[in-house]
Parts: structure tokens; sequence; C-alpha cells
């Protein structure tokens, strides 16, 4: 059975699903005033990002357009290669938009940094960051984050959206993963 094969793999529940639910609930109703009559441009990270967008796009009373951009530096490691691949790109024009990016997880920081640049360069109005999940240990590069969740420790997790080598995005929870299941990895 699927559940009981993925529980095998994680060594702790960081966070249930209703406690991130609630946890968006309480960002989305802050934005919510915040971004009255401003309409912003909510841009998630693929594929992270996923179920986060879902969740606190849901969760907002405002009107707000969405669109996505696959990034991608970690591959099939648990550490941040350094490099940005862009997989995919946005279809919307930025600039001289609000844009909130919503993203599942400040890990090195490595890849917001990049992308708050990549969007202000493309002139958008205003940039601003809603990270479900901040790892300050591993933080390489400083985000400036005007909406944060939850502040985890120093463990590679899993689930709602978070993968490892594209494995545990769909567990509705956010766990620590079992180290033996990357044990021996290749640095990505
Ligand atoms: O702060 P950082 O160290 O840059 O790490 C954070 C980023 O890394 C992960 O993406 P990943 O490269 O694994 O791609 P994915 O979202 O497709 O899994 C995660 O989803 C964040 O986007
Ligand atoms: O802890 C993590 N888990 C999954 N993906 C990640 N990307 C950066 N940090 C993490
Ligand atoms: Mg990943």
């Amino acid at each position: 059975m699927q559940i009981a094969d993925i529980s095998q793999d994680i060594s702790e529940v960081l966070l249930t699903h209703e406690q991130i639910q609630a946890k968006i609930q309480e960002v989305a109703d802050q934005v919510s005033i915040d971004y009255k009559d401003k309409e912003p441009l909510l841009i998630a990270v693929l594929k992270g990002a996923v179920n986060t967008m879902a969740a606190f796009s849901q969760a907002l009373s405002i009107h707000a357009n969405i669109d996505f951009m696959s990034l991608s530096s970690y591959g099939s490691g648990t550490s941040s290669s350094g490099t940005i691949t862009v997989r995919s790109d946005l279809t919307t024009d930025v600039r001289g938009r609000h844009v909130l990016i919503v993203e599942d997880i400040i890990d090195s920081g490595i890849t917001l940094d990049w992308l708050v640049k990549e969007l202000r360069a493309r002139g958008a109005a205003s940039v601003e960051i809603f990270a479900l999940l901040e790892k300050p240990a591993r933080h390489e590069v400083k985000v400036d984050v005007k909406y944060q969740g939850f502040v985890i420790p120093d463990k590679f997790v899993v689930g709602f959206g978070l993968d490892y080598d594209e494995r545990y995005r769909n567990l509705d929870s956010i766990a620590v993963l079992d180290p033996k299941v990357y044990q021996g990895e290749q640095e990505a």
C-alpha cells in the first residue's frame, strides 16, 4: 500500500496537514489586507511550491493572478548545486506588476536570491516573498521574506510538494526524511 511504503522512509512528521493549512490561512488573511486593490501576481516556484500555491491562492479573499516558473538546483541531491536551471518560464509580463513569490522552502536562499533579482530586472513594480518553510541554519545568501511560514531545523524535509529525487511530493504533511534514504548520495 502506498502510504505504508512512504511512512517507512519518514523519521518524524514535522508539520501536520492541519498545521500547514492554518498557517497558510493566517498568511493569506494578512496578504488579503496588504494587497487589497492591487491584484497581485502570485508566482509559484515549481515544482516544490505547487501545493503551497494551491492552498494559499484558495485562502485569499482578494483578486489575484497566478503564474508559474519551474526552477531547479537540487536534482537528486540534498544540497543545492548552486546553479539554477530554468525548466520553464512565466507566461505573464511582470512589468509594473505587484509580484508575490509563493515558495515552499528557503534553504540556502540561492533560488530566491536569483528569482527576486530576475523579477526586478524584468520591471516588476514590487517583489515580495511568502515562504512556507525557512531553514536559517543553511542560509548562504540573505533573502528578505515578508511573509514567513514556519522556521524549521537543519533537516532534509519532504512532503506537501517537497521532494527527494522526485518522490514524496504527494505526502499531505511535512516530514523529516530518514537519512538512510539518501545515505551515500552523490553531492548535488
Ligand atoms: O534555498 P535553496 O537552497 O535554493 O532551496 C530552495 C529550492 O530548492 C527546491 O527546489 P528544487 O531545486 O529541488 O526543485 P523542485 O522544486 O522542482 O523540487 C525547493 O523547492 C526550492 O525551490
Ligand atoms: O529540505 C528540503 N527538502 C526538499 N527540497 C529542498 N530544497 C531545499 N531544501 C529542501
Ligand atoms: Mg526538489
